[in-house]
């Protein structure tokens, strides 16, 4: 008998390039031993939805087709689970696809084959999941200028991230990891537990995601030079042994944000919390992930 799949897919992930036939067609050829059901997110209540298509189904495998927003709708319905997961990468960024290895579809369909469930780590922050990066500051406003001007694209997103550094103004914060306190001064605080962002930049390259830890880390690029030595070690994943950059690895923290920075978690505004409580929860899915994770 078949082994049973459920593919969640979103039509409206990415550039939409691909279509619900088009997806069926190359599972039966690269995964012939499983029956594949698809089902098409609405947009509406998806969650619950997603839960009750799973108990229906009751597959062996459900297959997540789309993007970073897609990745954490289908994560949070199936919470308890404790059924394999695999990304079919199809956003426009799909940062959390490749923080687990996950590049291109070949990547999927070569993980499905060689199927070795990998634990992944997520961080609750203020009960709500990351499973990728959370940050105040320069990202969040980024997030935040992306939606407002709908310049999407690489492009644009460069092009504000150049500004953002220099518009940016440094903000106090105060982290408590146990007994110890810290005040930061920071114009951008991630909260890790991937390793890099969509567009390959490494912000975390101690990112390791199932060993039970997040990290945080504080960014102050304050001249021009600091941030060219910020980019060029953004690329190298070398950030961690670079001057103006605080990194902490924990499994869990509270930060107060003293001046209103904006926050976002997965790439979703968040508002400006005045406090965060962030708690490690170990193991909390199991992802199958490519070759390089
Ligand atoms: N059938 C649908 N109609 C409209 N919106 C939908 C539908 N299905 C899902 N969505 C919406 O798509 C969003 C998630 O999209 P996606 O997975 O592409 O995440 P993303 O992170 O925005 O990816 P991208 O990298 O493509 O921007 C959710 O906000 C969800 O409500």
């Amino acid at each position: 008998m078949a082994r049973k799949c459920l593919l969640i897919f979103n039509p409206f992930s990415g550039n939409n390039s691909i279509t619900e036939a088009e997806l069926l067609e190359m599972t039966e050829v690269r995964m012939p031993e499983y029956a594949v059901e698809l089902w098409e997110t609405t947009g509406e209540n998806d969650e619950d939805k997603i839960a009750k298509k799973y108990e229906e189904c009751n597959p062996e495998l459900v297959l997540i087709g789309g993007g970073d927003g897609t990745v954490k709708q289908v994560a949070k319905s199936l919470n308890d689970k404790n059924v394999p997961l695999c990304i079919l990468p199809l956003g426009s960024a799909n940062g959390l696809a490749k923080c687990m290895g996950i590049n291109d579809l070949v990547d999927s369909w070569e993980a499905i084959r060689e199927f070795k469930p990998q634990n992944i780590d997520a961080i609750v922050i203020n009960g709500e999941l990351c499973l990728h990066l959370a940050d105040f500051g320069i990202n969040a406003n980024l997030i935040q200028k992306f939606e407002q001007e709908e310049s999407r694209g690489m492009l644009g997103y460069v092009k504000n991230s150049i500004s953002e550094i220099f518009g940016t103004e440094a903000m106090r914060f105060n982290l408590k990891i146990g007994e110890e306190s810290f005040d930061l001064t920071s114009k951008m605080i991630v909260l890790a537990n991937g390793d890099r962002y969509g567009t390959g930049a490494l912000v975390n390259p101690q990112g390791i995601m199932d060993d039970g830890k997040f990290e945080i880390i504080a960014f102050n690029p304050d001249t021009a030079e600091d941030y060219v030595r910020m980019t060029m070690a953004f690329i190298k994943g070398d950030l961690d042994q670079i001057e103006g950059v605080q990194s902490w690895s924990v499994e869990e923290c509270e930060l107060s944000n003293l001046e209103g920075a904006e926050f976002q978690i997965d790439g979703e505004l968040m508002g400006s919390p005045e406090a965060i409580s962030a708690k490690i929860h170990k193991h909390a899915f199991q992802f199958l992930a490519g070759k390089s994770f």
